[in-house]
């Protein structure tokens, strides 16, 4: 397998954006979930690669739990999480015997596992590939920027808390980012404030602003910034994604969409990352094709 099987494979996706942290637990995964839901509802057709191999949590947030990829001629079928199938998804944890399963591996057989994503996976076309990685910089990133070398992806979006040693954690993202020559698309703050459910009042648990203040020092695109939201999480952990979440009463009983595109439109968090979207958008210039790749269908 050589780096233009993942050219080739990839030839018909538009956009393809690594999504990066410092440090775990800073909502990487959840705002690549929500970036992927927030693209979806603007009419694209969207990937979520998910390389953290030693914790991978999409299939959970996506409600893809215990689902089984299987191999086409073409190559391994994503998981639709849609029924329109414009959300596709592929994850280690398809691939394990159980959902406490955990891999343990060393880097050699990390690398080859995210060449095989890379180059195997039959996306079809799709307007964007979202790849959630692991915290910090490990094998995987290493491995993800060679593999997708020829191919050129448009670039990483960075996810932060407000707080100092996050934001340090940061600094080393984006000086990775240079020095393997990954633009930098934006930086996204999140948990930055917690609005109460009860009064819509934020309260700023962990101070605000920060991301953006490292973002205009580091001349870095500031995306926007996210608070916590209990109905995110309530989303997010709750097995059927149709039912909407009532961070007020959460014993009442639950409205039910078509899926979860729809339900997370009905979510607090949705109108800013809708606006996120957009920004990322606009950076890597996706409105204007932005690439020279070959143009998937957007129908
Ligand atoms: N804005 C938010 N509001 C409420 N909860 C959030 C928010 N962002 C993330 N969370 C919750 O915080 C927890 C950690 O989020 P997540 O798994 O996305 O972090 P991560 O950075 O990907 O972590 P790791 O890389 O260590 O797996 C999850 O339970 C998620 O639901
Ligand atoms: S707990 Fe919530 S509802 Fe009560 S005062 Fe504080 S922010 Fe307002």
């Amino acid at each position: 397998m050589s780096h233009s099987d993942v050219g080739g494979r990839l030839a018909s996706i538009k956009h393809v954006v690594l999504v990066l942290s410092g440090k775990g637990g800073v909502g990487k995964s959840s705002c690549t979930v929500q970036l992927a839901l927030s693209l979806v509802s603007q009419g694209r057709r969207v990937g979520v690669l998910d390389i953290d191999l030693c914790g991978p949590s999409i299939p959970r947030m996506l409600g893809l739990e215990g689902r089984q990829i299987h191999q086409a001629s073409a190559g391994w079928v994503p998981v639709y999480a849609d029924p329109s199938k414009r959300l596709a998804c592929m994850s280690i944890g398809f691939l394990l015997p159980g959902k406490d399963s955990s891999v343990v591996w060393r880097g050699p057989k990390k690398n080859a596992m995210i060449k095989l994503f890379l180059a195997d996976v039959y996306w079809g076309d799709l307007d964007y590939l979202l790849i959630d990685t692991p915290p910090g910089t490990s094998d995987e990133h290493l491995a993800a920027v060679e593999y997708l070398q020829e191919w050129s992806p448009d670039g990483a979006v960075i996810v932060t808390t407000p707080q100092a040693v996050a934001l340090s954690d940061v600094k080393k993202e984006i000086s990775f980012c240079r020095t393997v020559g990954l633009p930098v698309l934006g930086l996204i703050e999140n948990m930055s404030g917690f609005v109460c459910p009860h009064c819509a009042e934020c309260t700023n648990v962990f101070s605000t602003g920060g991301g953006e203040g490292l973002a205009k020092h580091t001349d870095v695109p500031f995306l926007g910034r996210a608070p916590i939201d209990p109905g995110l999480v309530m989303l997010l952990e709750q097995e059927d994604k149709t039912l909407v979440p009532n961070a007020n009463d959460p014993a009442a009983p639950k409205e039910t969409t078509a899926s979860i595109v729809e339900t997370y439109q009905r979510c607090a968090l949705s109108p800013l990352f809708a606006d996120i979207a957009r920004r990322l958008a606009q950076g890597i210039g996706a409105d204007n094709g932005g690439r020279s790749h070959p143009p998937a269908s957007t129908e």
